[in-house]
């Protein structure tokens, strides 16, 4: 039997960073070496010797956190959502200089919103309209979601190859905000209420019918198999990988 993969959390007094020290405990082939939140010092992680770092911290530090770990050869598994294109391109160019890092940063390590933006993005040519409708907790830092963002650049994207005509809207009188965020433009929109954990509903539309594609996560379990997969994989995957759609075979 091979020895556990050594994990260090970050984050770790956080509503994810509990759940994911849990699990990475109850996992026979990892352990658990370190458990960081803020005010604890950096370099006690480097010290505690992990194999793999995951981080759901805050979009504020994660790219220091990240230029850390990279720093130090030590493989990521991101969960901290606010990664654009040009935070992407910065961690690209910092693994540049560390080519056996692998960093995995997904938006949503849920199997079931995973899927759902695939499916979204399958759909979206196929309707002449698409809004996206997110749904989180109040204690959520950041809106729209990191998923609503990147199903939105999806959908725009998979819109933009099939040629597909701009999405029909007559708003000519508005009050601000009232019709969403504009993401490569899709619609967003965010709603926060006490109760709720992590929910998205994407709305296809064209003429006679409407496609919604939902997902809900009840709890933050949900993300734990995902967190997992790219905890145990993320070794063998040198360089940055984008959402763990790959390792699902998607
Ligand atoms: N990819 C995915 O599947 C998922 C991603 N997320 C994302 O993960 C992130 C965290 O979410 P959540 O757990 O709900 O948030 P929380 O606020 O509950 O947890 C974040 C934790 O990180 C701590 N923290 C802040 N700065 C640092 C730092 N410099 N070093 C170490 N720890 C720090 C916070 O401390 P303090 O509270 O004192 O500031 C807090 O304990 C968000 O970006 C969220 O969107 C969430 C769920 C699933
Ligand atoms: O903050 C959360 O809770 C979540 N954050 C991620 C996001 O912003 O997409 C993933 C999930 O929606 C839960």
């Amino acid at each position: 039997m091979t020895d556990p993969v050594p994990v260090a959390v970050l984050g770790a007094r956080g509503r994810m960073g509990q759940e994911v020290c849990r699990t990475v405990e109850a996992a026979q082939d990892l352990t658990l070496v370190a458990a960081v939140d803020i005010g604890d010092e950096l370099s006690s992680v480097a010290d505690a010797g992990p194999l793999v770092v995951i981080d759901f911290t805050h979009p504020d530090v994660v790219m220091d956190n990240l230029r850390f770990v990279i720093e130090h050869g030590i493989h990521a598994v991101v969960g901290t959502t606010g990664f654009t294109a040009q935070r992407l391109d910065v961690v690209r160019g910092w693994l540049a200089a560390a080519p056996d890092v692998g960093v995995i940063v997904a938006p949503n390590f849920g199997i079931g919103a995973i899927l759902s933006m695939r499916f979204a993005e399958l759909a979206a040519p196929h309707f002449e309209s698409v809004e996206i409708v997110e749904l989180h907790h109040p204690d959520k830092a950041d809106a729209p979601s990191g998923t609503a963002a990147a199903t939105a650049h999806r959908i725009a994207a998979a819109r933009a190859a099939a040629d597909s005509p701009p999405i029909p809207d007559a708003t000519t009188t508005e009050l601000a905000g009232a019709r969403g965020a504009d993401i490569d433009g899709i619609r967003v929109h965010a709603v926060r209420a006490r109760g709720l954990v992590a929910h998205q509903e994407i709305i296809l539309g064209a003429e006679g019918e409407t496609l919604t594609i939902r997902h809900d996560s009840l709890n933050r379990s949900s993300f734990m198999p995902g967190v997992v997969l790219a905890t145990r994989q993320v070794a063998a995957h040198p360089g940055l990988t984008v959402g763990i759609d790959s390792l699902l075979g998607l």
